[in-house]
């Protein structure tokens, strides 16, 4: 028998923005167009700190991605992770910066089976605590130029080389688009991580078909 489940460890991994896309009918629709596409994984990512706003968005996010057989992620807010899981919504995960509370909390609550990401910046050290709190992946970035993000820290491709000895899914993040996701994968990022890549385009699922066809040249 052929296992059919959804491996999220590689691929393209799009976060969604809510200056990009402002309403909930924007954010679902360029949600289901991208997820067509083919996607590893999806993040929720709002900054708004409307509590109703962002457990109606997650929710309806949550239901499309069970849909899709794809786990969405939750940016920063493990009460919020907590919640849709305890909703019934096991494919749940979260994402954590350095400033967005203990990742080894975050593993106690949501359990071991949670897919749970650490932004590591271009630290190493960051890298290995993350690994040694129970991070499912590690996030490392700016790799390039990020209209979403371009204070973010700059890092170079060859920290994904050395980020290969933590045995765990790295993530590429900052500027990943059609140009540059093949530098990215061929320096070792095994999810390419992308807000405008994906949704700075009125065609989410053509841009992630892209992004897939690229990745395939790269085993
Ligand atoms: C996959 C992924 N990687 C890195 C980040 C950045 O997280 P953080 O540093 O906490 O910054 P904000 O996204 O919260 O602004 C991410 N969200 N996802
Ligand atoms: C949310 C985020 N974190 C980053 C980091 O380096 O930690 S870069 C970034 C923004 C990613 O958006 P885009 O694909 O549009 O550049
Ligand atoms: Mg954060």
């Amino acid at each position: 028998m052929t296992d059919k489940r959804h491996d999220w460890t590689r691929g393209v991994y799009a976060i969604t923005d809510a200056q990009l896309l402002p309403s909930d009918r924007q954010l679902l629709e360029a949600c289901r167009s991208a997820l067509k596409g083919g996607l590893a994984l999806l993040q929720y990512r709002d900054k708004s700190g409307d509590l109703s706003h962002r457990v109606r968005q997650a929710l309806a996010l949550a239901m499309m991605c069970r849909d899709y057989g794809v786990p969405l992620i939750i940016n920063d807010d493990l009460a919020l992770a907590q919640r849709l899981r305890d909703d019934g919504f096991a494919e749940v995960g979260l994402h954590l910066g350095q400033q967005d509370g203990s990742l080894r909390e975050a593993r106690e609550v949501l359990g071991g089976e949670a897919i749970i990401g650490a932004t590591c910046h271009a630290r190493l050290d960051l890298a290995e605590r993350a690994a040694s709190e129970g991070a499912s992946y590690l996030a490392f970035g700016r790799f390039f130029v990020s209209k979403t993000k371009p204070e973010a820290p700059p890092a170079t491709l060859d920290l994904l080389g050395e980020a290969g000895r933590f045995d765990l899914p790295r993530v590429a993040i900052g500027g990943i688009d059609i140009d540059n996701v093949g530098m990215a994968r061929e320096a070792g990022a095994e999810l390419l991580a992308t807000v405008h890549g994906v949704f700075g385009d009125v065609n989410p699922e053509a841009r992630v078909r892209a992004l897939n066809a690229r990745l395939a040249a790269y085993p």
